[in-house]
């Protein structure tokens, strides 16, 4: 696979840690706290923070929104529709992570308001962005059933349906925007047998998002936390030593080292 495409993928890395961004998390009870060490871990400032009362009083601070639809209720699914809703008013950035949406009515109908505010990224495993698209998937709960490459039409459907990115992650992980698209094979095969790394990897394209276009700071996103995974897994005994391994890599990480790392193909 063609390293980086002559793109500096580091610099959307720099870019992120110069900002520091308020990232405005509406997510699971799984990954809250995983989510929250991450973005701290990258250089980001996370605020949880779901109550239907204060959620889009909060969303007018932050410059970016992150969604999740992990473990929601009906006040929570309120929430997140307010709270996306303002995004789209004021053109600010939000991601969508659309957990296990294929299993239950609920998460359909959940994600089928949200889609309807056009979410500027979408980033799911290959059976959710299938589910997404209503072209099935064999998903099992939340964890991905298919492979990325049968959930790229879905994704380019889904693109072309919300003028947004569409990010499915897998061993090797497809974006596209409208217009453009490209893989990227950074990862390690531990990542999908610790829970939430799917939902921090949100938080992390939600802190590349503020203030930079959403293809490239998508793609940069997901080459580095593939990056970090590697590291970390070339460190760890399993899951369990995985886990602090892979937020010390986050955090030591340098924008040099991403742009020669960085396993994307532009396509
Ligand atoms: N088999 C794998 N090998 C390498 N990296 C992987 C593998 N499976 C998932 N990843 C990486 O793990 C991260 C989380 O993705 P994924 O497991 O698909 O999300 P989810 O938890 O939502 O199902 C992504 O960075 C992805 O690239
Ligand atoms: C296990 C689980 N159940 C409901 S939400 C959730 C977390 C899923 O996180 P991820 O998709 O990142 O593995
Ligand atoms: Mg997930």
């Amino acid at each position: 696979m063609a390293q980086s495409e002559h793109h500096d993928w580091g610099q959307h890395l720099a870019q992120m840690r110069a900002t520091a961004p308020l990232v405005h998390n509406i997510t699971n009870f799984v990954a809250m706290n995983v989510m929250a060490n991450v973005q701290l871990a990258i250089g980001a400032s996370p605020a949880m923070v779901h109550a239907l009362e204060e959620v889009e009083e909060f969303a007018a601070l932050a410059p970016v929104l992150t969604v999740n639809i992990g473990t929601a209720d009906g006040a929570w699914a309120a929430g997140m529709l307010r709270a996306a809703k303002l995004m789209a008013l004021h053109t600010r950035p939000w991601v969508l992570d659309p957990v296990g949406v294929g299993a239950t009515a609920f998460r359909q109908e959940l994600c089928a308001g949200l889609l309807a505010l056009k979410p500027t990224v979408i980033r799911g495993n290959a059976s959710e962005i299938l589910a997404l698209a209503g072209q099935g998937g064999q998903a099992r709960g939340v964890d991905a059933g298919d492979g990325v490459a049968a959930a790229e039409a879905a994704a380019r459907d889904l693109a072309t349906r919300t003028g947004g990115v569409v990010a499915v992650s897998g061993p090797v992980d497809f974006v596209t925007s409208p217009t453009r698209a490209a893989r990227v094979a950074n990862g390690h095969a531990l990542m999908p047998r610790v829970t939430a790394l799917g939902c921090s990897l949100n938080g992390v394209i939600g802190a590349f998002l503020a203030g930079q276009p959403a293809f490239e700071a998508t793609v940069a996103a997901l080459a580095y936390y593939g990056l970090a995974g590697e590291q970390a897994g070339a460190k760890a005994q399993g899951p369990g030593s995985f886990q602090p391994a892979f937020l010390d890599a986050l955090a030591a990480l340098t924008p040099e080292r991403l742009t020669t790392g960085a396993k994307v193909q532009i396509l």
